[in-house]
């Protein structure tokens, strides 16, 4: 009798076998589809608390609920970035478990009324755009419109436009493409930076408004960093993405990623940035969170690498839905312990009000 545990006849029979393979190729996509993701996901407490502790979010209005009260929340609610990170993990299997790179993202959307613990998402997505990649034949570039909504009310919770790149079954012929190679020593034009670095003086809204004004008629900006950096580990970069569902193989395959341009398992996107969030977050007093848009993340953050934040302040306006806050726009951008931005986004977010 064979026996197929015996590693050679083991080995012979994994050569000859095929995979039931997981997850969608470009040629799965057409413009107009649109998927229902099957994995639901009730938002709970522990979730959110593990994503928020993690991602160095501390906010008291999540944490406690007599900041939560003084915020208008009945108890302290799920985080608007746990909520992202949920709303795009439960749709990985249809969309992006093949492999590739989530690219970017764009009008990331939140309502007014606070999500709590114990809410169900249900989550679906439509193929807006199909593209070829000119610099990688073996990809294709898609565009998702996805849904989280509230699976008992129907409420729109989260809402978003993502792109990926995702692995092509057959290559396509390109125009060359224009794909960068490492070393090719052009570093471009000289940066065109203002003169000054204008900082804000506190986290209220008012501190941003002076600071603008400060800027403002001079060759200044206002731009600085933040202090916290959170060096990635094994909770951050495999645990925190699979508590969302999330099945993309980058994340907790160490075999398959040893092959791949990172050599190791990556940071899942929205770890990264709800982390760069979180820094410049405890040097804000964030209201609510209203949306995010021209989000791209330029390269991979692995295990052992650290993300810092960095800030500018783009513009202050005094509507927001409470009178206790005004609107500020910002752009953040996430760096690594060498520098390089990792993502960058644009943010509006109600920042509460010194005189209230
Ligand atoms: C992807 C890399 C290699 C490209 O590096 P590059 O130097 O070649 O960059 P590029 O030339 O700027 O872009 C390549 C192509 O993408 C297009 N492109 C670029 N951005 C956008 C955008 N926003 N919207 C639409 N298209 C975009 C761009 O136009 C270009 O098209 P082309 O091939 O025709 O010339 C490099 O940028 C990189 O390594 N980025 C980091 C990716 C990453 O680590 N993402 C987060 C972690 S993976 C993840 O979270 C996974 C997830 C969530 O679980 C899951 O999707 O399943």
């Amino acid at each position: 009798m064979t026996d197929w545990t015996d590693p050679d006849t083991f080995a012979q029979a994994l050569d000859q076998v095929e995979t039931k393979e997981k997850g969608n190729c470009f040629e799965d996509f057409e413009e107009g589809d649109v998927i229902e993701h099957d994995p639901g996901l009730t938002l709970t407490q522990f979730g959110n608390e593990s994503w928020m502790s993690q991602t160095l979010n501390h906010d008291p209005a999540y944490w406690r609920t007599d900041a939560a009260a003084e915020r208008g929340f009945d108890e302290p609610p799920i985080h608007p970035d746990y909520l992202t990170a949920a709303t795009l993990g439960i749709t990985v299997e249809d969309l992006s478990e093949k492999g590739g790179y989530f690219l970017g993202r764009t009008d990331v959307r939140f309502p007014e009324s606070p999500v709590y613990a114990g809410t169900e998402l249900h989550v679906e997505s439509e193929v807006v755009n199909t593209a070829t990649s000119s610099s990688r034949p073996e990809y294709g570039i898609v565009s998702w419109r996805t849904r989280g909504t509230d699976a008992e009310t129907g409420d729109v919770l989260c809402s978003y436009e993502r792109t990926n790149m995702i692995p092509r079954r057959e290559p396509v012929a390109t125009d060359g493409g224009t794909a960068a190679t490492e070393g090719d020593g052009d570093d471009g034009p000289d940066p065109d930076l203002p003169e000054e670095f204008v900082t804000p003086e506190g986290g209220y809204y008012e501190d941003f408004v002076e600071a603008l004004e400060a800027a403002a008629d001079r060759d200044a900006a206002v731009a600085y960093r933040h202090e916290r950096g959170r060096t990635q580990d094994d909770v951050t970069v495999a645990s925190l993405p699979l508590s969302t569902l999330n099945t993309a193989k980058q994340h907790h395959n160490v075999d398959v990623m040893a092959d791949s341009p990172s050599g190791d398992i990556v940071t899942y996107g929205d770890v990264t940035r709800s982390t760069a969030l979180g820094h410049a977050r405890s040097d804000e007093e964030t209201w609510r969170e209203v949306g995010f848009d021209d989000e791209s993340f330029h390269t991979f953050v692995a295990v052992g690498d650290t993300v810092y934040a960095f800030t500018r302040v783009l513009e202050a306006d005094d509507d927001a839905s409470s009178d206790d806050a005004g609107t500020v726009t910002f752009e953040h951008i996430a760096f690594n312990q060498d520098d390089e931005p990792v993502y960058s986004g644009t943010r509006t977010a109600e920042i509460r009000k010194r005189s209230n």
